[in-house]
């Protein structure tokens, strides 16, 4: 990867508390996964970044690298890699994630 493209992902996810990294956009995503952490932080009211990895193939074979995840979606808390859609669907149903999301836009 670039270290253009490297610093480029580095400020989204510095100064976005939650960033998604999805196929389409968020109104209009294209592909389930996608939707369904779209839909997921819709439901828990949260103001979320979308980064649409379709529109740029750079930006896709590099988020793969850079969170060393193969897949989409990517999630960013705080900065941190937090996980994919499966991640994502545990922790919403356990509740985990809301305590995560509090902490993160209460920092
Ligand atoms: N189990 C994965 C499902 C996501 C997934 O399988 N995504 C595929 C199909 S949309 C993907 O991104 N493949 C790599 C690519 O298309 O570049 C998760 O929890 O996020």
């Amino acid at each position: 990867m670039s270290p253009e493209l490297k610093a480029e992902i580095d400020s989204v996810i510095a100064n976005n508390k939650i960033v998604v990294f999805i196929k389409g956009t968020r109104q209009f995503p294209q592909c389930g996964f996608s939707n369904t952490v779209v839909q997921i932080l819709n439901v828990m009211g949260v103001p979320f970044t979308d980064i649409n990895i379709l529109s740029d193939d750079r930006l896709r074979s590099g988020m793969k690298e850079y969170s060393q995840w193969p897949t989409f979606p990517q999630i960013y808390i705080n900065g941190e890699f937090y996980g994919g859609c499966d991640i994502m669907i545990e922790a919403y149903q356990s509740g985990e994630l809301k305590e995560q999301l509090e902490i993160a836009l209460n920092s």
